[in-house]
């Protein structure tokens, strides 16, 4: 279902050096980057900050093209098909709405309804799914902004899923959120994979969404891949640190360096 060969990803940035001299920099956010992830596996996506984690998340949802590589989705060329990528793959960003701050959460999702071209009735019979699972119904009236982050962002997890993409990406959709919601947000998301077979890549800090959702971890540091195995794998490759928390502290420290 997603298919990376050998991608990467620069930046040329300029960098003040002195009072008046500018110096021109490549930056490689990622590179060399190779996974595949089959239909139907649930990834945990894992990294410290600045490894290239959300860089690759705009490759794969064509947000930005890669400078080296070969990346497809769903079959699809991402940044050369970003419009027909849409129809297959569901978009999460913790850190940002995909929904119109000013209109109530349900004109929200009509105007996806029509942006998608899903077919009333069949938009009518999701949205009632999701109302239900997500429990979206006491604030479906009230306007994105009112909502709390817990609100929004079960609010965001319907618009991505609407469609019923076979692919879902999520980019920290736990963040901010409290036990209880975060409790319901895992619950959902182990549902979405486990029942409709939604192909699920899940990039996070909260090593819990980790523990409790991904069978297949990956670990991205200074932009290449480092780790690519199962949760026991990893464990396994610090194998004095017994929590998670501890072994990916291990793992994170062992190659830290400023970027
Ligand atoms: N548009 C850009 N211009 C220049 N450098 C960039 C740009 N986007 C990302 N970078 C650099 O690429 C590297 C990887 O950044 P990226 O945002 O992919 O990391 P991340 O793993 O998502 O980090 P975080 O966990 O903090 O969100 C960083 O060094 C970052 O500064």
């Amino acid at each position: 279902m997603i298919e990376v060969d050998g991608a990467g990803r620069s930046f040329t940035v300029t960098r003040r050096k002195g009072l008046l001299r500018r110096e021109r920099e490549v930056v490689h956010a990622v590179s060399d980057l190779s996974f595949q992830i089959a239909a139907g596996e649930f990834v945990g996506y894992l990294g410290p900050n600045g490894a290239g984690k959300s860089t690759t998340i705009k490759m794969l949802t064509g947000i930005l093209a890669p400078s080296a590589g070969r990346i497809r989705v769903a079959g699809l060329d991402p940044s050369r098909r970003r419009t027909a990528l849409a129809r297959h793959i569901g978009v999460v960003f913790g850190q940002r709405t995909t929904l119109w701050w000013d209109l109530p959460l349900k004109d929200s999702f009509t105007l996806i309804r029509h942006l998608y071209k899903v077919d009333q009735v069949r938009h009518r019979e999701r949205l009632a799914e999701l109302s239900d699972v997500l429990e979206l119904g006491p604030f479906l009236d009230k306007p994105v902004r009112q909502l709390s982050l817990g609100q929004r962002m079960r609010g965001d997890i319907a618009a991505a899923l609407l469609h019923d993409p076979p692919v879902l990406i999520l980019d920290e959709p736990t963040i901010g959120l409290d036990v209880v919601s975060k409790a319901a947000v895992r619950e959902f998301l182990r549902g979405v994979n486990a029942e409709r077979g939604t192909t699920v890549l899940l990039t996070t800090h909260d090593l819990g969404d980790i523990e409790r959702l991904c069978r297949r971890v990956m670990l991205i540091d200074h932009g290449r891949l480092t780790f690519d195995g199962t949760l026991d794998a990893l464990r396994a490759t610090v194998p004095e640190e017994t929590s998670i928390e501890d072994v990916v502290t291990r793992l994170y420290t062992r190659t830290a360096e400023p970027r």
